[in-house]
């Protein structure tokens, strides 16, 4: 695999825009993706993710802005870019009637690559996709979850630095969206940039390390995944799991400096506690409530707040 060089972002959108017959899919939206990260895209309907996806592939020039891809620009340097990225789109293109290998094999020859060094990548992507013992069926015959990783199998097929995925986990069931996200998380062990769109956040909130979110063409926060819900709010939530119900424990910590808040939920003994952090934090918490005799089962930043970060930040509205 080429290393970056010099840390240099990956992917360098600088005030893109682009329009179709007159409707503005992209206002001039800039940010990074930094080498190995794990970046989500998170956006609702309509709000210019695929839009920006095709630019970063070459798919689709750009009307005004700069994007650079590995220090190249999408405009000039399309043959150079297009042999480092793999792009999978949001729908599982034709070739239903092809068996796994034949459809991977297929590509393979394609990329360039020999008979035997095709044997040995189909091999190696089948094993990386966990998805070894499944060569020789029908592609047509393969759930989604399946489709999703013979998907994935093609793009790693010309191994390339840089993976960008259109809603990979749309439609995908739990079980196989976990699945899909261990695997996303193999491959950035393995020193790929990965940069992957979905409409929902909390859906990559675990899994990327930072995130853009766009909204009717505009960026609204691009960084950290922490940042986003530090920065965003100053009032987290944090869900507590406890042993068995203390009484008297929620009085008590609303009496303590910082705590603004604490609920029970319909579980009685898991609370929900959201506190100022600007005068408090998640140790002095833990430490208060075991103070006060309450024994953590678990512990966990609520996620219906990860949700709210993501309204606050994007308007109403189907578009
Ligand atoms: N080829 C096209 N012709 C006309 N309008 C388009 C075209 N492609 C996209 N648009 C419009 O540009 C805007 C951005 O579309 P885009 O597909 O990039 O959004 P998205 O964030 O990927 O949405 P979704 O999550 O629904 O796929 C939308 O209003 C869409 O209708």
């Amino acid at each position: 695999m080429n290393q970056p060089i010099n840390n240099k972002p990956v992917i360098d959108i600088q005030n893109v825009s682009h329009s179709f017959k007159g409707h503005r899919a992209l206002q001039g939206i800039s940010f990074q993706v930094q080498p190995q990260s794990l970046h989500g895209f998170v956006g609702p309907n309509g709000a210019g993710k695929t839009t920006t996806l095709k630019i970063i592939c070459t798919l689709l020039r750009p009307q005004g802005g700069k994007v650079e891809v590995f220090g190249h620009d999408v405009r000039s340097a399309v043959k150079e870019i297009r042999k480092r990225i793999g792009f999978m789109p949001d729908h599982f293109s034709t070739y239903r009637q092809m068996t796994v290998f034949e459809y991977l094999d297929f590509f393979g020859a394609a990329y360039g690559l020999g008979l035997e060094q095709r044997n040995q990548v189909i091999n190696d992507v089948l094993t990386l996709t966990d998805m070894d013992g499944r060569k020789d069926s029908l592609i047509s015959g393969l759930s989604r979850g399946m489709q999703q990783r013979v998907s994935l199998a093609r793009v790693l097929v010309n191994d390339p630095d840089l993976l960008l995925l259109d809603e990979p986990a749309s439609g995908l069931d739990p079980r196989a969206r976990i699945e899909l996200m261990e695997i996303l998380q193999e491959l950035k062990r393995m020193g790929k940039t990965i940069f992957i769109s979905s409409h929902i956040l909390s859906e990559l909130a675990e899994l990327c390390d930072s995130v853009t979110i766009i909204d009717r063409g505009l960026v609204k926060y691009s960084g950290s995944m922490d940042g986003l819900l530090t920065h965003e709010q100053e009032h987290p939530v944090y869900k507590v799991m406890l042993e068995a119900e203390v009484e008297g424990l929620i009085d008590s910590l609303l009496s303590e400096p910082g705590i603004l808040k604490v609920e029970a939920t319909e579980k009685a003994r898991e609370l929900r506690i959201m506190f100022d952090v600007s005068l408090t934090n998640t140790g002095n918490l833990l430490s208060k409530i075991i103070e006060l005799n309450g024994t953590i089962e678990s512990f966990q930043r609520d996620k219906k707040h990860l949700n709210q970060a993501f309204l606050d930040l994007t308007e109403q509205g189907v578009r």
